[in-house]
């Protein structure tokens, strides 16, 4: 079996305010390849919009960025201003929470594709297009072509959204919270859709979402976040069959079943940390019910375990 090429190669990821010594993203590194799926996930404030838009340089000026990042072998902190707006949209492509405010209400489905798809002769664009809605499986694509978005379903939106971002033909797709706006089942239509299409494309996919629930079925790895730090990361069967982390297990217990409210963390008291409030040791202790006197003063590496992922807890035994 070949070994699948690596797309985006995100090393040592430290990001800062100008103001704070205190990394709001500290030493992450995620790895993604051509055909598979990989997530970040983690609750609110815990650093995975900040990863997933750095590897874009999408993030403020405010924001110091240190580390590496490669698209396609390229480095993105190293792009011109001009290399930058070629690689979006086209080497690389991201869609967001809300479909509804992506599209542009006053221009037909058609418009917004034929303008995504302007490296296409003219002659070719209505092919292509209907190739596009075919490929997210939008049915009767002839139709959907005339209309506006506010005559779309939520679930429609999310899928023409995607379309416009596969016409550049992104060997990365970064999707952020692409579903939450949406009702579960279709939520779970359009995760799979992503999933799929990383297959068939041969892209890279980072899902950015604060649910574990949604990711077991729908990636091939993940990484679990905790205010800054990647705490667990491996294959997502490794992952879900057995959580070393306690920070994964809470989450764990935290997966509703069916309902898509607002998720907190039941089984565990207070919030992720902020700069202000950022403990020393592993910033999880506070809120770990497995903590011990050393997790307050020494960070626990990131380590290979024996289940085949890696782990950030001086609970979990490393492999030798
Ligand atoms: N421009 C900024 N300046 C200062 N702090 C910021 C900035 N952007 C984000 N942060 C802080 O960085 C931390 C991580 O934010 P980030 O948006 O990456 O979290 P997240 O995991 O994506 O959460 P959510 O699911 O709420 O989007 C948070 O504490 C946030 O307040």
């Amino acid at each position: 079996m070949s070994i699948p090429r690596t797309v985006l190669d995100i090393r040592d990821l430290t990001i800062r305010t100008r103001t704070s010594a205190t990394p709001l993203v500290d030493a992450v590194s995620v790895r993604v390849s051509a055909g598979e799926s990989v997530a970040l996930v983690g609750e609110s404030g815990s650093g995975k919009s900040l990863t997933s838009l750095a590897s874009l340089r999408l993030l403020p000026d405010t924001l110091q960025v240190r580390g590496t990042i490669e698209l396609d072998g390229e480095s993105v902190l190293d792009m011109s201003p001009q290399r930058l707006r070629e690689v979006r949209g086209t080497t690389a492509a991201v869609i967001f929470q809300e479909p509804m405010s992506s599209l542009n209400p006053v221009l037909t489905v058609q418009t917004q594709l034929y303008e995504a798809l302007r490296g296409t002769p003219r002659a070719g664009k209505r092919a292509a297009a209907l190739e596009l809605l075919d490929q997210v499986g939008i049915t009767d694509p002839t139709r959907r072509l005339r209309q506006y978005p506010h005559e779309l379903s939520g679930g429609m939106s999310q899928r023409i959204m995607i379309a416009i971002a596969l016409a550049g033909r992104p060997s990365l797709l970064i999707a952020d919270e692409p579903t939450t706006a949406l009702d579960v089942t279709i939520q779970a239509q359009v995760l799979e859709l992503l999933q799929r299409l990383a297959r068939e494309l041969d892209m890279a996919v980072l899902l950015v979402t604060h649910d574990l629930g949604i990711v077991a079925e729908n990636c091939d790895r993940v990484n679990v976040l905790y205010a800054g730090r990647i705490v667990e990361t491996g294959p997502t069967d490794t992952v879900f069959g057995n959580p070393r982390h306690p920070y994964t297990r809470a989450l764990f217990a935290s997966i509703p079943d069916v309902d898509a409210a607002p998720r907190r963390l039941p089984s565990l008291p207070g919030t992720v940390p902020t700069l202000a409030t950022m403990p020393d040791g592993c910033r999880f202790h506070p809120r770990c019910p497995l903590a011990e006197a050393r997790c307050a003063v020494s960070t626990p590496p990131l380590v290979a375990h024996d289940g085949g992922g890696e782990g950030a807890c001086w609970m979990i035994g490393a492999v030798a």
